[in-house]
């Protein structure tokens, strides 16, 4: 896919990876809906896009994925300013297990709210021009991480119904890939104060902390590249994306057949 004349919106665009992927899919071609809660972080941050990449190619909505109304409001917006969706990235998130609902309502219902508000727009069989969503989800997605079962569980979700919906896409012909990134650590404010956020697991926090020294940390400007891998390559459908310091893999699940 080249970039060029392209919509992507991408969630939990003010901060951290977000930013990053609103970056790079900028530096490449694209036209970028940011959608966040954090209203001045997006607001800076456009400011700064703009300077960059002028004031036609970027656009801010606040939007709460936690709302099915917000996210099909946002989506609407853009079709209207851009003229449609052709990649979508469902990178919203949160670490928080003493507000355990909350995190699966973002990290887990966010993802399939927005994949499911988006495919009146992208879907071919609705007069969409197809394209492809990649989601955020972790390694955690893959393998659980004892301090937060909660988070594990969501990235578990995620990856799941990721897998899914490029298998029904494939079968229905929506023209649409679905994929999804497993990135270990990345140096975001997600990773700060997390003594708090692992809430009763809290006590467990120097296991992870080990991890980390295990594993190394990612800059968001890695992660962010391997979803414009991810985007771009139109072979890619269904694929899980496990991102670490000393490199990727393209995980192999067990075969049902
Ligand atoms: N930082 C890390 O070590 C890793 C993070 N991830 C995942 O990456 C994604 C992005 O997280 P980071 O960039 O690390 O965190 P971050 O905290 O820097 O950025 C998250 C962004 O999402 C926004 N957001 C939070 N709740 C929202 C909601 N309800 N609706 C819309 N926007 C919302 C925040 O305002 C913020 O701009 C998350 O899904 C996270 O689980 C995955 C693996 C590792
Ligand atoms: C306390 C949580 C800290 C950060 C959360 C952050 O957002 C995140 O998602 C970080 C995840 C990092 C995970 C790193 C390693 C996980 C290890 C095990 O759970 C096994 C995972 C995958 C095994 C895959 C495989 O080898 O087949």
């Amino acid at each position: 896919m080249v970039l060029t004349g392209k919509t992507a919106v991408v969630t939990g665009a003010a901060m951290g990876i977000g930013k990053a992927i609103t970056e790079i899919l900028l530096q490449n071609g694209a036209k970028v809906v940011l959608l966040d809660v954090n209203e001045t972080a997006a607001k800076s941050l456009l400011e700064d896009l703009r300077k960059q990449h002028g004031q036609d190619r970027t656009l801010f909505l606040s939007c709460n994925v936690e709302s099915e109304e917000q996210i099909k409001a946002a989506f609407q917006k853009t079709v209207e300013t851009f003229g449609g969706i052709d990649i979508l990235c469902n990178n919203a998130g949160i670490l928080n297990e003493g507000e355990w609902e909350k995190t699966v309502s973002i990290n887990l219902l966010g993802v399939i709210r927005s994949t499911y508000a988006s495919l009146q727009h992208m879907n071919k069989l609705t007069g969409g021009r197809g394209g492809v969503i990649v989601n955020t989800a972790s390694m955690a997605g893959l393998g659980p991480l004892l301090s937060c079962p909660v988070y594990t569980a969501t990235k578990h979700g995620v990856v799941g119904f990721t897998r899914a919906m490029a298998a029904a896409s494939a079968a229905s012909g929506y023209g649409i890939r679905y994929n999804v990134i497993c990135p270990s650590f990345v140096q975001t404010e997600l990773l700060d104060n997390i003594t708090l956020k692992l809430g009763q697991f809290s006590h467990l926090e120097d296991a992870t902390q080990q991890l980390v020294e295990v594993l190394g940390i990612l800059t968001p400007s890695e992660v962010a590249q391997c979803v414009f891998e991810l985007v771009t390559d139109e072979t890619k459908n269904g694929e899980a994306l496990m991102i670490f310091p000393k490199g990727k893999q393209y995980i192999t699940f067990p075969s049902m057949q």
